[in-house]
């Protein structure tokens, strides 16, 4: 029975009832700007669900409703947890109430949609696609070879490099010279190099009608710069919700604050404890510095108590983050009660660690506890190699998110580059990557073939009106007949077209095109979930699937598989046993980021939101020796570690010390040193 009264609020604690309530009149006037500062595990997520369905049930309309959050899937699962609490009170009618939040996205998809809509009062085509990273470094590294960059005597920098130190100076609005010299101090001698870079990277991404990423919010930024325009579209919503809001960049506060001035109706939720993205120019100064924006400040909302965790483990975490340099949120507390500390486990090597966590494990298994309720967390996707291969060698299914992407796979960028070529013939890296699959066709003539073509009114029409290139053969008449046929195709027909017309090149260009297959026919399936072909290139461009299931081959969605993931993707859930890999100097703080205190700062806060993840159980392993990633295949450097410098001395009465496996001398003595032969020697002697 529908419930009458606020009865499904009941759930929750005077402070997040007070978020959730905040600025809610009956006469349906907007409040003023809110901030809810929330702690880990202390209902974030909750809350802001309640008060999306709160407002609806109160009469706010869920199609002037803005929500954005840091992906897709958790705006996915925002929306239905919202229509869950909504149908305690409005029945059915909760179901047409959150399919009627059409505005809940991340803030580069809600940018992509934007830009399409007002390209016309902005002089832009709004066929536009969009460059994931490689595609901009690609495009950016063409630019560097016509300006003859590549050849300077002393080396110039990497085109990955170029590419992050345009994205930072776009990103947090900061002058170049300013990025390089606090950055990439290294690169301060080719300040007029890479300005002139940038400017050509600007007008060849215009001249193809593409977009990159920071495109979409400094387009969104520049479009909103203009005081009509703002008005127009901050007119559209009557609420803008923004989660995760430690994790936003300068553009996106620009952004938000053009778009609601006065800030009524705007909601910012985040904890500057878990801020973890400054790589993407992410600054914890958004949050902090929110309230003073407005006049009256915005009213400040604080969850500090934490439901996941039990004390012994949120000890520890407040221990880890109780060190922090600048800290604003207070301590957490819970009322779970246990006796069981967190261990800090001490291994030998890697594979001992490996060998220990498959037995927790399955330990776990026998007592209960599913695969899915446990997962293995880690700085860098690379330290779950011998991980990986020992549960392959004991059947123990896996997913792993973070890391390499299903997109990233060759075959599949390949057939995503021909789709995007037929949405955007002008699109260059697109069309070089796919005319480079024909044999008989180089990087020379595909760029003839592509200064032939892009600067016409229908290139794909021109294209087929070229003479065939001589080596290409039937190969080229197939690849012509595709592109004309997909382009007046239905969606999602195409896909399954190029699907037809690719499989002979992948057979030929990969020995193992059977698997690459059946990638492919997932692709499809994905595909088939989208309205349009544009929607599916955008949404999969800026939010790609990151689950891969490696070697343990595809779980179906009901089975048992135990969860790895980087620390980074783990952003936002929660399971009953944690295990963190390498938590060692080097690994956490990682070697990459130990350079200045601010990053330091933030590989604490990585260390942090890894703990808060564990509701009941976490084990924070060290293993004594571990290989040194990123040498050659086979190497064997290895190097001697000591436990991670947030967790001090003072602070390991906090945790149950363990080694493992236990000390056991017959079983495993250590390899007598003493020299008993030469063999170097040996080996010189006999040549004398
Ligand atoms: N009022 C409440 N009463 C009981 N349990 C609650 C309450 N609010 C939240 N929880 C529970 O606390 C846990 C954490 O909630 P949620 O995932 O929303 O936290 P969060 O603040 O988003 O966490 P984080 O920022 O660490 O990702 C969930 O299991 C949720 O069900």
């Amino acid at each position: 029975m529908a419930e009458t009264t606020d009865q499904y609020l009941e759930s929750l604690n005077p402070e997040q009832r007070r978020a959730v309530e905040h600025g809610i009149a009956p006469d349906g006037t907007i409040g003023s700007p809110l901030l809810v500062i929330a702690g880990a595990g202390s209902g974030k997520t909750n809350t802001l669900a309640h008060r999306v369905a709160h407002l609806i049930i109160k009469g706010a309309d869920p199609r002037r409703m803005l929500l954005m959050t840091f992906s897709r899937r958790a705006a996915s699962e925002m929306t239905q947890r919202v229509e869950r609490i909504a149908r305690r009170v409005l029945g059915d009618k909760a179901g047409i109430m959150t399919d009627a939040l059409t505005w809940a996205g991340t803030f580069h998809g809600i940018g992509a949609r934007l830009l399409r809509e007002y390209a016309e009062a902005i002089c832009f085509d709004p066929a536009f696609t969009i460059h994931d990273r490689e595609d901009s470094a690609d495009l950016l590294n063409l630019v560097r070879h016509e300006l003859g960059f590549s050849k300077t005597e002393t080396r110039f920098p990497t085109k990955g490099t170029c590419l992050a130190i345009y994205s930072r100076c776009v990103n947090a609005q900061a002058p170049l010279e300013a990025v390089l010299g606090q950055h990439y101090p290294w690169c301060s001698g080719w300040a007029d190099e890479l300005k002139q870079l940038f400017a050509g990277y600007v007008e060849a991404k215009q001249k193809q009608n593409v977009l990159d990423y920071d495109d979409l919010l400094l387009w969104w930024a520049q479009m909103v710069s203009d005081p009509g325009i703002a008005q127009e579209i901050g007119g559209r919503f009557d609420h803008v919700m923004v989660d995760e809001y430690q994790d936003t960049n300068r553009l996106q506060a620009t952004i938000l604050l053009a778009l609601k001035p006065d800030g009524r109706g705007l909601t910012v939720v985040g904890d500057d404890a878990q801020s973890i993205y400054s790589f993407r120019a992410a600054t914890v100064r958004n949050i902090l510095d929110f309230p003073d924006h407005f006049s009256p400040r915005a009213e400040i909302v604080t969850l500090d108590r934490n439901y996941r965790s039990t004390h012994p483990v949120l000890a520890a975490a407040n221990g880890v983050i109780g060190l922090a340099r600048e800290r604003f949120t207070k301590n957490l507390w819970t009322e779970r009660c246990s006796a069981q500390l967190p261990r800090l486990v001490t291994v030998r090597d890697e594979a001992d660690q490996a060998r220990y966590i498959v037995e927790q494990v399955l330990s776990n298994r026998e007592q209960g506890s599913r695969l899915k309720e446990q997962a293995v967390l880690f700085r860098t996707s690379s330290h779950s190699g011998p991980l990986e291969v020992e549960l392959t060698r004991r059947n123990i299914p896996f997913v792993k998110f973070g890391g390499l992407k299903f997109l990233d796979a060759a075959h599949v960028k390949d057939v995503l580059a021909l789709l995007k070529f037929v949405e955007n013939p002008r699109d260059r890296v697109a069309g070089f990557r796919v005319l480079h699959l024909l044999p008989g066709i180089g990087p020379a003539s595909a760029q003839r073939i592509l200064d032939q073509t892009t600067g016409m009114a229908d290139p794909i029409s021109a294209l087929a009106a070229l003479p065939m290139p001589p080596r290409a053969g039937q190969d080229w008449t197939a690849f012509v007949e595709t592109l004309g046929n997909i382009s007046y195709s239905e969606w999602p027909a195409d896909i399954e077209r190029i699907r037809l017309w690719y499989t002979p090149h992948l057979e030929r260009i990969h020995e193992d095109a059977e698997m690459r297959l059946a990638d492919l026919l997932q692709l499809e399936q994905i595909a088939s979930g989208y309205p349009s072909r544009e929607r599916f290139l955008t949404e999969l461009t800026l939010d790609p699937p990151d689950a891969t299931s490696d070697r343990s081959g595809p779980p179906l969605r009901d089975e048992d598989y135990l969860i790895l993931s980087t620390i980074h993707s783990a952003k936002g859930q929660e399971w009953k046993s944690v295990y963190a890999l390498n938590v060692v100097d080097g690994c956490m703080p990682s070697d990459l980021g130990a350079g200045t205190t601010a990053e330091l700062e933030e590989e604490r806060r990585l260390l942090y939101v890894a703990m808060t993840r564990a509701k009941d159980d976490l084990h924070l392993i060290v293993p004594q020796r571990f290989f040194v990633h990123g040498q050659a295949a086979r190497g064997d450097r290895h190097v001697y570690a000591s436990r991670t410098r947030f967790i001090p001395d003072h602070l390991v009465k906090l945790f149950d010390r363990q080694t493992w496996p236990a000390a056991n001398p017959a079983a495993r003595s250590t390899p007598n040193q003493t020299v008993q032969i030469d063999i170097r020697e040996r080996m010189r002697g006999m040549w004398r």
